[in-house]
């Protein structure tokens, strides 16, 4: 398991410092970038409010509101930028997407002000030159964490292949760390057969270019996504888990949880984007993931109606959010409020939800974990490695102990097992 390499406090006000001066270095650098808005990239949106360059690049604490990893949305021009971005993010049902008008200039949206997933996706307008010698393209895929481009499958994708090569080879010459996403979109038109044969197709094609200009090396990541169905959130929720340093700890904590309580599976869910920024280590399946999904809107809808104070105040997601939904096939159905805007979905079989005061308990101790990885910084996140997962670590632990010892001292203390 990766961890974040910990600091000592001087050095973190040290960084915090060096972060200020960057930051104004990025919002003059962001002003000129602006300065090109009379051509195709002028913003829609010339905050300067975002965190400096670095700190885009510095994923240690993308939960903070100083950090906003930044996602790039590329591709040619209707290929569903703007829809994807829209239905994920805004809650636009699909069939409103036909009436949106072209995009004409970047929209630069921040992500953290209505939902816990915290970043900025640019939405670029598939009519863009990019590579006009006024772009600064080198300062956006500085600092970028992901490139999504999207390849509209309905349609002859081989200029999008020919765009997909020049913008992934102009990226990584700038900046190698970026994960490169390619959503091959609208597969709601394609039969079963059809998508899979142009998933191959593309791939085959991508890495070929990318083979022949000697690179290679370069990784690119496929999905096949449409609006009209899940695959596009969970298409999402991969490129943001990519972008999360924490998930080998989340990761961790599930498992625990999980194998301590008789669950068969539990998602984390960013109840707002319904992008899930976690699971167990378990293979996920489409099904099970809408099924989450289902239970987020139901939960979410009822409270809006029954859950609301007779004056309309209140929210519909507080710290009383739970629901149980108990299905035909002997499974529960079991969602949880963890923080402001995380829940935990769980599937349960019916007979290890008879012990759900066992359940609640662990849930409890889990919860506290992950408040503390959330609500804090770097410290408190280093704190809860500590008496978390501290078996992962090489070295022995402050008393001297090996991590083979501390492991079930630790496990012993944090959660109460179903075995016992
Ligand atoms: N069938 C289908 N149509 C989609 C899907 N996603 C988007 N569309 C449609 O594709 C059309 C173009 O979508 P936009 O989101 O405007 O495309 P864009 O890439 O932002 O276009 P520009 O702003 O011109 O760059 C719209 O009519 C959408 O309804 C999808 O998953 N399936």
């Amino acid at each position: 398991m990766s961890q974040a390499p910990r600091k000592l406090p001087e050095e973190e006000e040290e960084e915090e410092e060096e972060g200020d001066e960057e930051e104004e270095e990025e919002e003059e650098e962001i002003a000129g970038l602006a300065g090109y808005a009379d051509g195709a990239g002028s913003f829609s949106d010339g905050d300067a409010e975002s965190g400096g360059d670095e700190a885009f690049l510095d994923f240690n604490d993308p939960f903070s509101t100083e950090v906003k990893p930044r996602i790039l949305l590329m591709g040619l021009r209707r290929s569903g930028k703007s829809s994807i971005q829209k239905v994920v993010f805004h809650k636009m049902s699909p069939n409103e997407t036909l009436f949106l008008e072209s995009t004409n200039k970047i929209c630069r949206e921040d992500v953290s002000n209505s939902s816990f997933v915290n970043f900025q996706i640019w939405d670029f307008p598939g009519q863009i030159d990019f590579f006009d010698p006024t772009f600064d393209y080198e300062m956006i895929f500085r600092g970028t964490g992901a490139l999504i481009f999207v390849i509209d499958s309905q349609d002859d994708y081989m200029e999008a292949l020919a765009r997909l090569h020049l913008t992934v080879t102009r990226a990584y010459k700038v900046n190698p760390d970026i994960n490169f996403e390619i959503f091959i979109h609208k597969v709601d038109g394609l039969s079963d057969d059809h998508k899979i044969e142009t998933q191959r197709d593309i791939h085959q094609r991508a890495n070929d270019d990318l083979a022949d200009a000697g690179l290679e090396k370069i990784h690119l990541s496929f999905y096949l996504t449409s609006i009209y169905d899940h695959s596009i959130f969970e298409a999402f929720s991969k490129v943001v888990q990519k972008l999360i340093p924490q998930l080998p700890t989340l990761e961790n904590l599930l498992n625990i949880f999980i194998s301590n309580s008789g669950i068969e599976k539990a998602f984390l869910f960013d109840v707002v984007s319904k992008i899930y920024i976690a699971t167990d280590s378990t293979p996920v399946d489409m099904q099970t993931y809408e099924l989450c999904c289902d239970m987020i809107d139901v939960v979410i809808d009822i409270s809006c109606i029954y859950g609301l104070k007779d004056d309309g105040t209140g929210t519909p997601y507080d710290k009383e959010s739970m629901a149980i939904i108990k299905l035909n096939n002997t499974t529960v159905l079991y969602l949880k409020e963890v923080t402001k805007f995380l829940a935990l979905v769980c599937f349960v079989r019916e007979e290890s939800f008879e012990r759900k005061g066992l359940i609640d308990y662990n849930f409890h101790c889990f919860r506290k974990a992950i408040q503390e990885v959330f609500e804090s910084h770097c410290k408190p996140i280093a704190r809860v490695f500590r008496r978390c997962c501290s078996w992962e670590w090489e070295e022995p632990d402050l008393h001297g102990r090996q991590p083979a010892v501390h492991q079930k001292r630790v496990r012993g203390a944090m959660l109460y097992s179903v075995i016992r």
